[in-house]
């Protein structure tokens, strides 16, 4: 079955049960390494993740660790350009959950991405980031503790799906004449717009389909959050790419008010009930003026599009949803992606679930893991229906790599969610009590202790996990 490689001889499968994870109590978990600060980070958290486990089941469950290759490591065990070897998929595919460090993807041409590619081809659909701060993380940030966020990003689609075509090529320029020969004249709407003849040219697909899972994963989600994290904003910029972007939005509010009707309230739903329930004798055009600010300059045909809104609102949902109860339910908001960034470091305590599309979210999830520390804070899972696979949200560090220096802390509490997911929580919260303790006692790697003042002297990236174990208590 396997090539080059060969699974450890105890230990079991995990298996899926109507898209949940059946975990024996050793379970076979393959590992890759990774590219870069990887050679680094991977040992540090094996080391924490098997103390944990030992320590939390007095050795009754154990993890068997089954190492599996990509990325430049692959190559030098498999050959030349095998980055993703068959063996690791087929690893993958038989254990159903794995674990992974960073990998390099080269800038402007060479391989795509070994990242991307093990997302698409287990069609893990959800990159799940929380960002969450541990007390006493130095942070840039006045209040970090006011961000609690997870990003809820879809993973397969968008233009990570890596559908473009170089500047010159035979069948970019080719699509190029078609478009603007053919298809752009065809559309009124697009004028007499035309692509430059030099462009490169990237497909940006986002579908109902894609849209619609990642949001229904995201409300079950939040459904599962305290009553006070029960929000899911769906992230876009809808204004400018009003078929992709804006099209996301649109789906999103479709699955939440058809799939989750009873659970949920859209924001503008909740100005309406909230309209009559200040003013129970408001009129359909009162409340309409109030959702609207600029109601009064629309076209008679708008105005009339808002009442009748407003009318379906309150005839389909004031039962279940007025008179308050719509403040039990979950709220599904959205922001425009420019807005979300500033929105999250003045306001981040308005904010819970951030529901996004590809791009969106690789960007929001640094951006968030910065608030509250920096890329060494940073933990992630891909998750699908029958499979799942955990990384941190930063990449390979190349600069730090082997000088046992960077912060581990991101794949260590990737695995931290690893242990959720298969139900281990109380392995998971001896990891996150070692890791706060650690960090508020002063004991952090570089990227933490530059930033504490006076900044502490750091600890290499093997101390801080073993600083970890010593604070399981
Ligand atoms: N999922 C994956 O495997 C990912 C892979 N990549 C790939 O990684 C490669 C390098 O990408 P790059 O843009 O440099 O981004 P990286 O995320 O690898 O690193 C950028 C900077 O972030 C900080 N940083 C990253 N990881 C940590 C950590 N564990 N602890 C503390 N600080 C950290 C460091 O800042 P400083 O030096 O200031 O301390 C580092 O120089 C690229 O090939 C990229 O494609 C990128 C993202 C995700
Ligand atoms: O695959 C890569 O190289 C980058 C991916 C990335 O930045 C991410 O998933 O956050
Ligand atoms: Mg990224």
């Amino acid at each position: 079955m396997y090539d080059k490689i060969t699974p450890p001889t105890t230990g079991e499968k995990i298996t899926f049960k109507n898209g949940e994870p059946v975990v024996p109590d050793n379970p076979i978990i393959p590992f890759i390494r990774g590219d870069g600060t990887g050679i680094d980070i991977w040992p540090a958290t094996e080391k924490v993740l098997d103390a944990a486990v030992a320590k939390a089941y007095n050795g009754k469950r154990k993890i068997s660790w089954f190492k599996v290759y990509a990325g430049d490591e692959a190559c030098d065990l498999y050959g030349t350009y095998q980055y993703l070897p068959q063996d690791t998929l087929t690893a993958i595919k038989e254990y159903g959950v794995a674990i992974k460090g960073p990998l390099t993807t080269p800038v402007g041409g060479g391989i795509r991405s070994l990242n991307v590619a093990l997302r698409q081809i287990f069609d893990l659909y959800a990159c799940v980031r929380p960002c969450r701060y541990y007390a006493g993380t130095p942070s840039p940030h006045k209040n970090p503790e006011k961000l609690d966020v997870i990003v809820y990003r879809e993973n397969t689609e968008d233009i990570y799906l890596g559908i473009e075509w170089k500047q010159g090529s035979e069948i970019g320029d080719r699509l190029i004449s078609i478009l603007n020969n053919e298809l752009i004249p065809a559309t009124p709407e697009h004028g007499k717009k035309q692509i430059p003849l030099d462009a490169g040219i990237g497909i940006k697909p986002i579908s109902k389909s894609g849209s619609q899972r990642l949001v229904r994963r995201a409300i079950k989600h939040a459904l599962q959050l305290p009553k006070s994290k029960q929000q899911v904003t769906l992230v876009h910029k809808g204004n400018i790419m009003k078929y992709t972007e804006g099209a996301f939005r649109d789906w999103g509010y479709e699955l939440a008010t058809s799939e989750f009707r009873n659970e949920c309230v859209t924001e503008r739903e909740s100005w309406i009930l909230g309209n009559k329930e200040k003013n129970p004798n408001i009129s359909l055009e009162e409340n309409a003026r109030m959702i609207d600010p600029g109601f009064d300059a629309l076209t008679p045909e708008k105005k009339a599009q808002i009442v009748k809104e407003v009318e379906t609102v309150l005839n389909s949902i004031w039962t279940s949803h007025g008179d308050g109860k719509w403040k039990e339910k979950i709220m599904v908001n959205d922001r425009i992606a420019d807005s979300i960034f500033q929105q999250i470091q003045t306001r981040p305590d308005e904010y819970s679930i951030l529901a996004t599309m590809n791009l969106n979210g690789d960007y929001l999830s640094d951006a968030a893991a910065a608030i509250v520390g920096g890329l060494g804070m940073g933990p992630g899972a891909n998750i699908g229906d029958s499979c799942a696979v955990f990384e941190a949200t930063h990449g390979t560090a190349p600069k730090h790599a082997g000088l046992d220096k960077i912060n581990p802390g991101s794949v260590i509490l990737s695995g931290v969610m690893m242990l959720e997911y298969m139900g281990w929580q109380e392995a998971a919260d001896l990891i996150k009590k070692g890791l706060g303790a650690a960090i508020a006692n002063g004991e952090v790697t570089y990227d933490l202790a530059r930033l504490i003042e006076p900044p502490v002297e750091p600890l290499k990236c093997s101390e801080f996990a073993e600083a970890i174990i010593k604070h399981f208590g």
